[in-house]
C-alpha cells in the first residue's frame, strides 16, 4: 500500500487567509498550501497592507479588524478565483481605494452577482472594463450590513465571500440564496468562520451572520481533497494498486472527498477512516451516471478514467465547469476525442464511451491545472501522452509531476 502526503487545501488556505486578516490578533496557519493561487492571495493581502510572514510549514498573519492598512493598493489576483472574489470583498469592509485585476482567463470568469450584491450593500465599486468582471475599483468606506438576495447558481464563491464579510459589517448580514452550486464549499466556509469566532446560522435559504468580528487562532490546514482525487483515481485504475491519503477522513471539511464514493460505485474498494482514506483497485471499473454539482472540480478526474470503465460514464449537472480555468467540459471532450474515445456533451453534461485511449497525443491543457493532473492518470494506461503546458499545475500543486511519478514508481 502506498501512502501519499497531499499538500494543503487551496480552499481552506484561502479562507484561512481571509479570516486571519480580518481577525483580532495574530493567526498562525500550519501546513498552508504553497502554490500560485495561495501565494497570490498572501501577496494580495500584503499589497493591501496586512503583515504576512511566510515560513516553511507556517504562515503568520497579523489581523486588522478595521480593514486593510494601505490607503491605496493595486492588487493582482493572478488566476485564482478565490483571490479574485474574496479579496475585493474583504477590502470593501475597510477604508481606502483599491484596484483589483487578474489574469486574462480570470478577467473572463464571472463575478457579476457578487459585485451587484456589494453595490447593494452601499459599496462604491466600479468596473475598469466589462460589468461583472475584473478589473475592479473598490472605494471602501466600511459596510453597514443588512439583507440581500444572491444568485449563487454559477459559483458558490460569491456566497462564501459575502458570508465571510458578514461579521465585519456594523449590523450583520442576512443573505437569501435563490440558487447555489458547489454547496459543500459553503459548509467549509461556515465551519471555518465559526472556528474563528463568528456566529452564523442558516434558516432555510437564508444565512444570518452576526456582526461579531473574528478572533485569531492557530489553524491547521487539511490536505487538498481535489488534489487527492488524482491519486485515488490512479489507484482505482490499476489492478493490484492501492493508496492511502492521511489527514483526510470522516472529519474532513472538504466535500470533494466524496469523489471516493464515485469510485466505490464504479467498483473500487474504499475505506474512509477517522483520519485517512484508502482506495484499492478491485480490478473492476463499472460505468455509471453521476451528478457532480457538489464536487465539480473532480469532473475532469472522472472523465479521464471513464474510457477504462466497462460501461458508459455520464456526468450530469456540471454547467459551471464551463467557467473555470477553461471550459472543462469542452477540454475533456476534445482531449478524449484526440485519444480516440467517443464522447458527447451537452450544456451541463458529458457522456464518455468505453474504449482504449491511444497515443501519441499531446493534451491541450488550456492552461488548466486539472486537465494536466487528470490526463496524467489516463497516461498511466496510455503510452505517448504529453502536455502542451505541464507547468500550469503550479496553480494548486507545483510539485505534482515529481510526486505523481514517485507514486507511479512505488509499488
Ligand atoms: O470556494 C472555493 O474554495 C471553491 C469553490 C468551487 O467553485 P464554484 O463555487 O465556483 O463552483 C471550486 O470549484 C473551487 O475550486 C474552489
Ligand atoms: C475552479 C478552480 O479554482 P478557482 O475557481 O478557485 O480558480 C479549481 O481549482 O479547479
Amino acid at each position: 500500500m502506498t501512502v501519499i502526503d497531499i499538500p494543503g487545501s487551496k480552499s481552506v488556505t484561502a479562507r484561512a487567509l481571509f479570516l486571519a486578516a480580518a481577525a483580532e490578533g495574530t493567526t498562525t496557519l500550519l501546513r498552508p498550501l504553497v502554490s500560485d493561487d495561495t501565494e497570490g492571495f498572501a501577496e494580495g493581502l500584503a499589497a493591501l497592507g496586512y503583515a504576512v510572514r511566510r515560513e516553511p510549514g507556517a504562515w503568520h498573519i497579523e489581523g486588522r479588524p478595521a480593514g486593510p492598512g494601505a490607503e491605496t493598493a493595486d492588487v493582482y489576483c493572478r488566476d485564482g478565483a478565490t483571490t479574485a472574489r474574496f479579496l475585493p470583498t474583504l477590502a470593501a469592509a475597510g477604508h481606502g481605494t483599491y484596484r483589483f485585476d487578474a489574469s486574462e482567463q480570470m478577467r473572463r470568469r464571472p463575478l457579476g452577482p457578487l459585485t451587484t450584491a456589494l453595490r447593494g450593500l452601499g459599496v462604491d465599486l466600479r468596473h475598469g472594463g466589462e460589468e461583472g468582471h475584473h478589473p475592479l475599483d473598490v472605494h471602501a468606506h466600511g459596510v453597514k450590513g443588512g439583507a440581500l438576495t444572491l444568485d449563487a447558481g454559477q459559483s458558490s464563491q460569491y456566497l462564501t465571500a459575502l458570508l465571510m464579510l458578514g461579521p465585519l459589517t456594523a449590523e450583520g448580514l442576512d443573505i437569501t440564496v435563490t440558487d447555489l452550486v458547489s454547496e459543500p464549499y459553503v459548509e467549509i466556509t461556515l465551519a471555518m468562520m465559526r472556528s474563528f469566532g463568528a456566529e452564523v446560522r442558516r434558516e432555510g435559504r437564508t444565512y444570518r451572520v452576526a456582526p461579531t468580528g473574528y478572533r485569531a487562532r492557530t489553524y491547521g490546514i487539511e490536505p487538498d481533497a481535489s488534489t487527492a482525487s488524482y491519486f485515488f483515481a490512479a489507484a482505482a485504475l490499476q489492478p493490484g494498486r492501492s493508496v492511502t491519503v492521511p489527514g483526510l477522513g470522516t472529519g474532513a471539511l472538504q466535500g470533494d472527498l466524496a469523489f471516493v464514493d464515485v469510485l466505490r460505485r464504479m467498483g473500487a474498494d474504499v475505506e474512509i477512516g477517522a483520519d485517512a482514506t484508502t482506495v484499492r483497485s478491485t480490478g473492476t471499473l463499472r460505468g455509471l451516471t453521476v451528478t457532480m454539482r457538489d464536487i465539480s472540480d473532480t469532473m475532469p478526474t472522472l472523465a479521464a478514467i471513464a474510457p477504462f470503465a466497462e460501461g458508459l460514464v455520464r456526468i450530469e449537472d456540471v454547467a459551471n465547469t464551463r467557467v473555470k480555468e477553461c471550459d472543462r467540459l469542452d477540454a475533456c471532450a476534445e482531449n478524449l476525442r484526440r485519444l480516440g474515445i467517443t464522447v458527447r456533451t451537452g450544456p451541463d453534461w458529458i457522456e464518455i464511451h468505453p474504449g482504449t485511449p491511444a497515443g501519441p497525443v499531446e493534451i491541450a491543457t488550456h492552461g488548466d491545472h486539472r486537465i494536466v493532473m487528470s490526463f496524467a492518470v489516463t497516461a498511466l494506461r496510455t503510452p505517448g501522452v504529453t502536455f502542451d503546458d505541464p507547468g500550469c499545475v503550479k496553480k494548486t500543486f507545483p510539485d505534482f509531476h515529481r510526486v505523481f511519478d514517485t507514486f507511479v514508481r512505488t509499488p
